[in-house]
């Protein structure tokens, strides 16, 4: 595993931009898998800025993301679908069918989820997966607990999970709480792992995840049986495994 510490969220936001896009000047059909949540947003604005500059280009890019609120149209401003589409879909020349966010209103979680898990397949696998982590440890909605061999299903979601969401939403009561996920196995099958990490509040999960047992109570901890993963943190978000001596770039 790579980890490499950044001064500050802008910093963080650039490394894992440099990153994606080292990704897709290599190999410009490169099938992205996408997270939502706050932590990416700074590094979709950078890659939207060089897109913009001319320095890329994702035409030929396929994008699958992690996960979507079930019961939540993709026109709600509070869907993945939405949040993809304004922090970067809609500013770069991906084509949108080669977009593929889960449907929230799917009449059948249980179709939607094998039909998702047939899509990546279909698409030859996920060559580049960028994860946040959630404090308590979850990457995508994988929740504590959850089956480390699941692949994409329906997830209920936890109240430490609801709690940190509301701040999305009008209030608590409109957080949804079920999720459609990608599970663990279809993210460990992913050839590379990026995850990105921000903040002093996620510093005690970050240190839990990466050196402390694999457990399906820390999700994120089996990212440590990945044979590719780079962690790129800021300096709070990273203070506990650099406390540990735990080996860092800058
Ligand atoms: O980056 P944030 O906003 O801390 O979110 C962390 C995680 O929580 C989620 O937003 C889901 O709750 C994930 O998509 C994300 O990886």
């Amino acid at each position: 595993m790579r980890i490499y510490l950044a001064e500050d969220y802008k910093s963080m936001s650039r490394r894992a931009a440099n990153i994606i896009s080292a990704q897709v000047i290599t190999k410009p059909d490169s099938v992205l898998g996408l997270a939502t949540g706050g932590t990416p947003v700074g590094a979709y604005q950078q890659l939207v800025e060089w897109y913009k500059k001319g320095d890329l280009s994702f035409a030929e890019v396929k994008s699958v993301n992690l996960d979507e609120y079930y019961g939540l149209s993709p026109r709600h401003e509070q869907s993945y679908r939405y949040f993809m589409q304004s922090n970067l879909f809609d500013h770069i020349d991906i084509k949108y069918e080669n977009t593929h966010v889960l449907n929230g209103l799917a009449k059948s979680p249980t179709v939607e989820c094998a039909e998702y898990n047939k899509l990546i397949r279909d698409l030859g696998g996920i060559d580049l997966q960028l994860l946040g982590m959630g404090h308590n440890g979850h990457i995508a909605f994988n929740e504590p607990g959850d089956d480390f061999g699941l692949e994409t299903h329906l997830v209920n979601l936890t109240e430490s999970t609801i709690e940190a969401n509301k701040r999305f939403f009008e209030s608590k009561d409109d957080v949804p709480r079920q999720a459609l996920s990608m599970g663990i196995k279809n993210i460990m099958q992913a050839r590379r792992i990026l995850i990105v990490v921000s903040g002093a509040a996620k510093a005690d999960i970050v240190y839990k995840a990466f050196c402390g047992p694999v457990t399906k109570e820390v999700p994120a901890s089996i990212l440590q049986l990945h044979p590719d993963v780079t962690l790129v943190g800021d300096k709070e978000a990273l203070s506990k495994l650099v406390e540990a001596g735990v080996p860092v770039c800058g």
